[in-house]
C-alpha cells in the first residue's frame, strides 16, 4: 500500500512511521529542518512503550514529485489546510482515499472544495505527539487510537486494506459506522480540554476539582452537544456529562496540545476549536456564550508571539 503523509508532524510523522514500520511504502511530505533531518538521519519515535527507528525512509517537500498513492494521512495544522490540500491535488487519483487526522469537525468541509466528496474518508486520531526536534517525534504517555470510516457509513475496500496496514504497524485502528459523530464526539472533549485548560492556564487536575472550573469544564461541552444536534449529529442524551467522567479519568497534568502552543507562543488552532463551536452555533441558531467567552479572552494569542 503507497501512502503519502501530508505534514509529517507529531501526528503523521508518529503514525506515518507505524505505518511504514508494518510494510507500507510510505513517502513523508515535510519541510526545511525536519525534513532535513529525516533525509540525513531517518524517522525516531520516542515512545514510553514502543520506541522506533526507521534509519531511512522517503521524504520530500514536494507531494507532485510522489506520484498517485493509495492513501494520503492528511495532517498539517488546521491553518495549512486549504495551502496543502491544493499541493496534494496530482497524487490523488481515482482510487486515492484521504483521511484528514486533523482536530475540530470544520476540516472536511475545507478540503471538499479543493478534492472533491469522493477522496474523503473520515478520521479522528487519538494520541499525544510532537516534533521533539528534527527528525523526532516524541509521544506523551501511551494512549493511540485511529478511527476512520467512510461518510456514506459503508465498510469499503480501501477502508479494510488500511485497517490492516495499520494493524500490521501496531497501529491500534478501527471502522467506524457513523464517522461524523466520532469525530464530534472526540470534538466535545476537545473543546472542553483545551478551552478549559488554556483560559484557566492550567492542567486539568485543578480545573475538575474546584466547582467553578468544573460547571465551567462542563458547560463548555454542553454547549458543543447542542451545537452538534444543531446540525443532525446524533449525540446522546448525558454525553458532556460522560465526557466529565472521561476526563476525570486523565491524569491530574494533561492539557490539550493547544495549551502547550499558548505557553510556546505559537499560532493556536482556536478558529476551529472554541471559534468554531461559535460559528458553527450562529448558523443552527444554538446560543454558546462559554465558547465565545474562552475564544475572545485568548483570541490575543490566537496569531501567536511575534517571532
Ligand atoms: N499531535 C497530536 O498529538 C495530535 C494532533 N492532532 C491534530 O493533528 C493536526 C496536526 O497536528 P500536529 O501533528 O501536532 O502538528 P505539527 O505541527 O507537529 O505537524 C504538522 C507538520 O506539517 C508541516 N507542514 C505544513 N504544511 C506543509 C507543507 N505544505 N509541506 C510540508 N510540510 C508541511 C509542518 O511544518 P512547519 O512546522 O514548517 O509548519 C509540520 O511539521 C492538528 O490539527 C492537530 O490538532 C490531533 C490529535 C492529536
Ligand atoms: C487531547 C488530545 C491529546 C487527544 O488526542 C488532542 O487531540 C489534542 O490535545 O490536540
Amino acid at each position: 500500500m503507497r501512502i503519502a503523509v501530508m505534514g509529517s508532524g507529531g501526528l503523521g510523522g508518529f503514525f506515518g512511521g507505524r505505518l511504514a514500520r508494518g510494510g507500507a511504502d510510505v513517502v513523508f511530505v515535510a519541510r526545511g529542518a525536519h525534513l532535513a533531518a529525516l533525509r540525513a538521519d531517518g524517522l525516531t519515535i520516542e515512545s514510553p512503550e514502543d520506541p522506533f527507528v526507521l534509519p531511512t525512509v522517503q521524504a520530500t517537500d514536494d507531494p507532485a514529485s510522489i506520484g498517485p498513492v493509495d492513501i494520503v494521512l492528511f495532517t498539517v495544522k488546521l491553518w495549512d489546510t486549504e495551502a496543502a490540500a491544493r499541493a496534494i491535488v496530482p497524487i490523488v487519483g481515482p482510487g486515492t482515499a484521504v483521511l484528514s487526522l486533523q482536530n475540530g469537525v470544520q476540516k472536511d468541509d475545507m478540503l471538499r472544495p479543493i478534492l472533491g466528496d469522493a477522496p474523503l474518508m473520515g478520521a479522528i486520531a487519538q494520541i499525544a505527539t510532537t516534533i521533539a526536534r528534527p527528525g523526532v517525534i516524541a509521544q506523551t504517555g501511551t494512549m493511540q487510537r485511529l478511527v476512520f470510516g467512510e461518510f456514506d457509513g459503508s465498510r469499503s475496500a480501501r477502508a479494510e486494506r488500511f485497517l490492516a496496514a495499520c494493524l500490521a504497524g501496531g497501529i491500534k485502528a478501527e471502522i467506524a459506522t457513523d464517522i461524523r459523530r466520532e469525530i464530534w464526539q472526540k470534538f466535545v472533549f476537545l473543546v472542553g480540554l483545551s478551552a478549559s485548560t488554556c483560559a484557566t492556564r492550567s492542567p486539568i487536575g485543578p480545573v475538575r476539582r474546584n466547582p467553578h472550573t468544573r460547571a465551567l469544564l462542563l458547560g463548555l461541552m454542553e454547549e458543543v452537544v447542542a451545537v452538534g444536534r444543531g446540525h443532525g449529529v446524533a449525540l446522546p442524551d448525558g454525553f458532556a456529562a460522560d465526557r466529565l467522567a472521561f476526563i476525570d479519568t486523565l491524569p491530574d497534568g494533561m492539557v490539550a496540545s493547544m495549551f502547550h502552543d499558548l505557553a510556546a507562543g505559537r499560532r493556536l488552532e482556536l478558529p476551529w476549536l472554541s471559534g468554531g463551536v461559535v460559528d458553527l452555533g450562529a448558523t443552527v441558531g444554538v446560543p454558546t456564550p462559554l465558547n465565545r467567552t474562552v475564544r475572545d479572552i485568548l483570541v490575543l494569542h490566537a496569531e501567536g508571539r511575534p517571532a
